[in-house]
């Protein structure tokens, strides 16, 4: 792999956050070369040859042209073709199948796999860096996370996030690659922490956003936040990650925005609800909110290692209807009062 700018990159997912890295990486950084290529793959042909026809990304990131390097196909094969860094940019359930498509096609590559989703993967409970290492071995994982809006990093809004591999040095370099003058990327070792952040965020935002869809006020939401970062804590503590890393972007930085932004789905997935939305009406109008797809797995771990997690455990009630958003409200406030701590 290159650590300069000439490279070939290939991002997996068209959706608001693939095209909106595929442009970052196609700037390739602080100074654009127009060498540097990069393949932007979706699933559907209509899709891609909308995306070729007018330059744009209608369906997921409307009025953000792509960049005149970003090459839209639906050919995992062209996209994958001599591609030194791989994005993965696909919802967090459909990693693995992903994964599993592509292995074929960068057979006899090294390339390192970005993992840029949010979430824990059901069924096995692997975190999505261990997903690769199963199914591409020889591919390093990374992660990138923290608190980023496509939209905003679209629009060249300035941003800060985390990129995390196991060696130092490819960390640096992916960051390096995926950088730009108003996307600032911190490198990390702390692969689990990056990515346990941004998994568990989603969760709490849900619970945030059904306090602000009831009303419950600014005190309330504040106190969510508070008392999520704690769970937020405990749970990293519990999986290894390192503290510092919960208290950067991927951790407290993200948490803040989900928790707080109505650009934010899995924020507006919880206001829905508060709203008296049904899961299935509020999820049509929203599109993809990881929240709902990681809170059971996020608990069911929370409860294997033993980490109490109550703001978790009442939004996975809540989206598995075992409980009604004013039942959950309660318990959660009836609680035995205890030391504040983590
Ligand atoms: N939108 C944002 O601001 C950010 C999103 N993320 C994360 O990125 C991931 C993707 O999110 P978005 O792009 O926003 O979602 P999105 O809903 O805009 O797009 C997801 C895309 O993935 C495609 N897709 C689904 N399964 C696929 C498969 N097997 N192969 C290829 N493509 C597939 C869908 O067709 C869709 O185009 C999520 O895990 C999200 O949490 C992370 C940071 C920011
Ligand atoms: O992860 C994100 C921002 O960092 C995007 O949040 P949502 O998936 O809730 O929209």
């Amino acid at each position: 792999m290159t650590n300069g700018r000439s490279g070939r990159i290939a991002v997996f997912g068209a959706g608001a956050w693939g095209t909106a890295l595929a442009n970052l990486a196609a700037r390739g950084g602080r100074e654009p070369r127009a060498e540097t290529v990069v393949t932007l793959f979706a699933r559907d042909c209509d899709h891609v040859a909308e995306m070729q026809a007018t330059g744009v990304n209608a369906r997921r990131l409307p009025g953000v042209p792509l960049l005149s390097n970003v090459r839209p196909t639906s050919d995992l094969a062209e996209a994958a073709a001599d591609a030194d860094v791989i994005l993965a940019v696909v919802p967090a359930q459909a990693l693995r199948g992903l994964l599993e498509s592509l292995e074929p096609f960068v057979a006899g590559s090294k390339a390192p796999i970005v993992v840029c989703a949010k979430g824990i993967e059901h069924g096995t409970g692997h975190f999505l860096s261990e997903v690769v290492s199963e199914v591409l071995p020889d591919h390093p994982p990374a992660v990138l996370s923290g608190p980023s809006f496509a939209q905003d990093v679209a629009r060249g809004l300035p941003t800060a996030v985390a990129l995390a591999a196991a060696d130092a040095e490819l960390a640096a370099i992916l960051a390096g690659r995926l950088a730009g003058p108003g996307f600032r990327v911190y490198s990390s070792t702390d692969m689990r922490g990056v990515e346990l952040g941004g998994a568990a965020k989603n969760v709490l935002a849900v619970a945030n956003g059904v306090a602000a869809g009831r009303d419950l006020g600014a005190s309330a939401g504040a106190a969510l936040v508070a008392r999520g970062f704690a769970e937020l804590i405990r749970f990293g503590r519990a999986f290894g990650a390192e503290p510092a890393t919960l208290m950067g972007l991927s951790g407290l930085g993200d948490l803040v925005l989900t928790c707080t932004s109505a650009l934010s789905r899995n924020f507006s997935l919880g206001v829905a609800l508060g709203r008296g939305q049904t899961i299935a009406e509020a999820s049509a109008r929203i599109g993809l909110a990881e929240g709902l797809y990681t809170c059971g797995v996020l608990v069911d771990l929370a409860n294997a290692a033993g980490v109490d997690m109550p703001i978790a455990k009442a939004v996975d009630a809540v989206l598995a209807e075992r409980i009604t958003i004013d039942e959950a409200i309660a318990e959660l406030l009836a609680r035995p009062s205890k030391a504040e701590g983590v």
